[in-house]
């Protein structure tokens, strides 16, 4: 080894590390400018945030796109951070998926409250207790998460989707016993038991199947209880000392969650892609296929439907829909316009940037 070519490229990075806190430093007060010349506007700018991350990956394509876009989020989480103290809710205990989506979509910078079940996320955010909230929404093997547009089919008008994220989901199966014959029940958030079917079908045949409220919530439970497993991600597990009995035990290699980025705020502008509806129509023959024409004549690509039930009126429903595509673009606004006159009621979720 040489010593002293050692000891000299080390203090260049010194002086390199040194360089980026400045600009740090610059980058951040910049940041608080910006923050108030836009005053009561909105400090989250996911479009703004998007289009940084793009230009920045390509222009530097030596640099790894992923790890480059990791660093740089943080960046902007800290300069967020300065701008205005911002707190957002999401599903806990630490460690839950929905947790690794905040981390992922806000950065560190901001102060995550930790709530105990979907519906506290969008109370939160209606109190006014966090700006903004993240939520699960559908997942590749299992589908729409029903209690999120449960939740948000009761929320106040104002509470919408301000971005989309999307999370590559991986389970493990952890426990504090150190074999797979030791495990007599298997507790889990019930998406991620049903995303795991298969495996438990084949590893754990009859072993009673636990639902809680969240994955990480069984990770705690699978500490303090002997005999019991949990499935959660491998972060969840570790937080709570627990030994992995298997890895990668979902359905599906390529198993990924879609997650909602929330806030109650005026929507920032940009550049979406996509546009959620919730809608109800009167109870008679052909009224849903009447409300949907509008977008079809549009031209409007559906990329979700979804009914749910009214618990109010027995055996009826309200719709969720998904296009690609901004709604304010001039045929999509028209579509829009046709549609809320078939309706008994319309509500746009939002119209948001997506996570290519
Ligand atoms: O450009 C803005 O509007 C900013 O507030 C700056 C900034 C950033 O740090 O780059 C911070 C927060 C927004 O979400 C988007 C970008």
């Amino acid at each position: 080894m040489d010593e002293v070519r050692l000891r000299a490229l080390r203090e260049r990075i010194d002086e390199l590390d040194e360089a980026l806190a400045v600009l740090l430093e610059r980058r951040a007060e910049t940041a608080r400018e910006i923050g108030a010349a836009k005053g009561d506007g909105p400090t989250y700018d996911p479009a703004r945030e998007a289009r940084i991350l793009r230009n920045l990956q390509a222009r530097h394509p030596d640099l790894d796109p992923e790890a480059l876009g990791a660093v740089h989020r943080e960046v902007i989480s800290l300069c967020r951070g300065v701008q205005r103290h911002l707190s957002a809710a999401c599903l806990g205990p630490e460690g839950s998926f929905s947790h690794a989506a905040a981390l992922r979509a806000l950065g560190h910078g901001t102060n995550l409250a930790l709530q105990p079940d979907l519906p506290s996320v969008f109370r939160a955010l209606e109190e006014g207790s966090a700006a903004l909230g993240v939520v699960p929404v559908e997942n590749t093997l299992e589908g729409t998460v029903l209690p999120t547009l449960d939740a948000f089919s009761r929320a106040a008008p104002e509470v919408r989707v301000l971005r989309e994220l999307r999370l590559p989901v991986r389970h493990v199966l952890a426990s504090r016993e150190p074999a797979l014959d030791r495990i007599r029940e298997v507790h889990s958030h019930p998406q991620a038991l049903a995303q795991c079917r298969l495996w438990l079908a084949g590893h754990l045949p009859g072993t009673p199947q636990i639902p809680e409220a969240s994955t990480s919530g069984a990770a705690e439970r699978a500490a303090r209880t002997p005999g019991t497993a949990c499935l959660c991600s491998r972060e969840a597990a570790g937080l709570r000392g627990l030994t992995v009995l298997a890895r990668d035990v979902q359905d599906h290699p390529h198993n990924a969650t879609r997650f909602w980025v929330l806030g109650t705020g005026q929507a920032p502008e940009g550049n979406p892609r996509k546009t959620s509806l919730l809608f109800t129509v009167p109870h008679r023959p052909g009224t849903l296929l009447d409300a949907l024409d509008p977008l079809r004549e549009a031209g409007l690509n559906l990329t979700l439907i979804q009914s749910r039930p009214l618990p109010e009126n027995p055996f009826e429903y309200f719709f969720c829909v998904d296009f690609q595509g901004p709604a304010e673009a001039p045929e999509a606004a028209r579509a829009l316009e046709a549609m809320e006159a078939r309706c008994f009621r319309l509500r746009i979720l939002g119209s948001y940037p997506v996570e290519s």
